[in-house]
């Protein structure tokens, strides 16, 4: 990967939060290397024209928007917040990432009912997203008023600023220490890698184009596992059913001995224990279970 002098890719994520620590990992095994970043919000790349901008993740659609960075990693839901607003052409979304899943969601306090959307009608709801809540409002034809904040939304009914939340759920540890019941679901999402509309000049494209290359090597096979065994050969037909979701397979014959074969599968997910022991059961030996990092096809 080489690029002109001063043609350096940008790449902004979020400095310091949830989806920090992942995105710097996928960096990582796409192959950057970057020093240690500690405090700073610049960091310069060690083996490629690609620096890090690290910064608020409220703030990066809107850097990749105005081309103060080339590329951007943010959550799906901090993407469609800033689409939503007037005026500036968002950002493309490149991938999908498979991490930072979570669901905006509406959840009410014990003591409120739930009959469906109308049940929010006349209510205060507080949300750090918006224009999201505006949109499922409008779509369900209910009128209720958006109390907007910039964080700790949960505790808004506690401090009587709100009627009801609309926030990010995962595992609803938050929800449930604030005593607040989930009852709909207005968006999931999840980490996305964000381009700039128009896409990059030549120089740049030539320095991002291996590099989605790398991801799609990387994303393509995440939670894969390669399953590997031997078995009589008349058992292969009793196999393959047992093993979950398989992609691809090989079979070889082993030297020496023509009613025996090694079955090697990549597998879409791991197989589990009762699955394992169904193949072994059906007659599969010396099975290796190995995760799959990268596959370039
Ligand atoms: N509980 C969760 N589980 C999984 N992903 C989450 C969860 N909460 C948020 N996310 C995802 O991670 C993104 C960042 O969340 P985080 O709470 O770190 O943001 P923040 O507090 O706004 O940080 P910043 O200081 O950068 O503004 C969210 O936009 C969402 O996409
Ligand atoms: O359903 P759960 O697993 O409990 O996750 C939900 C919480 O996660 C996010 O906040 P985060 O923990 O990232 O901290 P923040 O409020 O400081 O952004 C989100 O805003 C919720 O508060
Ligand atoms: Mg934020």
């Amino acid at each position: 990967m080489s690029a002109p002098e001063g043609d350096r890719l940008r790449i902004a994520v979020q400095k310091s939060g949830r989806l920090s620590a992942p995105s710097l990992e996928l960096l990582t095994a796409v192959g950057l290397g970057f020093a240690p970043a500690g405090d700073r919000l610049f960091c310069a790349g060690e083996n490629a024209p690609v620096d890090l901008l690290r910064v608020r993740d409220d703030d990066i659609p809107g850097l990749v928007a105005d081309g103060g960075c080339d590329l951007g990693i943010v959550g799906a839901d901090v993407l469609g917040e800033f689409a939503a607003g007037a005026g500036v052409r968002p950002p493309s979304l490149l991938r999908e990432l498979g991490f930072g899943r979570c669901r905006l969601a509406i959840a009410l306090p014990q003591g409120l009912n739930w009959s469906g959307p109308a049940s929010l009608a006349g209510l205060r709801i507080a949300t750090s997203h918006p224009r999201h809540l505006a949109a499922w409002l409008r779509a369900n034809a209910v009128a209720a008023e958006i109390v907007t904040l910039s964080g700790a939304v949960e505790i808004a009914p506690r401090l009587g600023r709100a009627d009801a939340v609309c926030d990010l759920v995962s595992s609803g540890a938050t929800l449930a220490a604030n005593a607040l019941r989930e009852v709909a679901t207005v968006a999931t999402s999840q980490a996305v890698l964000v381009g700039r509309a128009g896409g990059l000049d030549a120089a740049r494209a030539a320095i991002a184009g291996p590099l989605l290359q790398r991801l799609d090597a990387v994303l393509g096979v995440r939670g894969s596992r390669l399953v590997l065994c031997q078995a009589a050969r008349e058992a292969l037909p009793a196999l393959l059913p047992l093993l979950p979701e398989v992609s691809t397979h090989t079979v070889t014959a082993i030297e020496g001995d023509p009613e025996r074969i090694s079955l090697q599968a990549l597998c879409r997910r791991a197989p589990d224990w009762p699955a394992l022991e169904a193949l072994r059961g059906a007659g599969a030996r010396d099975l290796l279970v190995l995760p799959v990092e990268r596959m370039l096809a």
